[in-house]
């Protein structure tokens, strides 16, 4: 296969993940990964013969250390985005069924935030169509 920006497009399983009040949670990326210091929803790369719900599970359990109910994850939006670096392909998902109290597992800080709050955060320019597709359908 030709190597082609579309064959090396990184497939991204990312959660929404919503608590019982409606706040969202964010972390914190490592200051030294891609797109480091900024902000993001919670995920990671979806590995080989993986399916995207299942790469979300286990990224979600390794990441924050809680247990999602597969069933009950919505697909909120998909989003490809070409960093001049990498072109990732974000799908995500939204997460209200789960067990645990998230943890930052890897040393990632955390935080709730209410849907509108989300604008006083800085995310990768990817974030941009997920916080609009959160925020629209909390007006709905
Ligand atoms: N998890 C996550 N990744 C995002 C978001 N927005 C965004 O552009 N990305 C990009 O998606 C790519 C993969 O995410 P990741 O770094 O979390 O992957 P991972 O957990 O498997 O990390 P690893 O490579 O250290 O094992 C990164 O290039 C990251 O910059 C987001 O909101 N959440
Ligand atoms: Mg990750």
């Amino acid at each position: 296969m030709p190597n082609t920006a579309a064959n090396k497009r990184v497939h991204v399983a990312v959660g929404v993940i919503v608590n019982s009040l409606g706040d969202i949670l964010i972390a914190r990326r490592a200051s030294d990964a891609h797109q480091g210091g900024l902000w993001e929803f919670p995920g990671g790369k979806v590995e080989v013969g993986e399916g995207v719900r299942e790469a979300l599970a286990r990224e979600l359990n390794e990441e924050l250390g809680i247990l999602i109910e597969l069933d009950s994850c919505r697909s909120l939006i998909e989003i490809s985005h070409d960093y001049s670096d990498k072109v990732v392909l974000l799908d995500v998902w939204r997460v209200t069924q789960f067990r645990g109290e998230p943890e930052g597992r890897e040393g990632q800080p955390l935080r709730w935030v209410s849907p509108q709050s989300l604008s006083d955060y800085a995310f990768p320019a990817a974030n941009t169509a997920i916080v609009d597709a959160i925020q629209s359908a909390e007006t709905v």
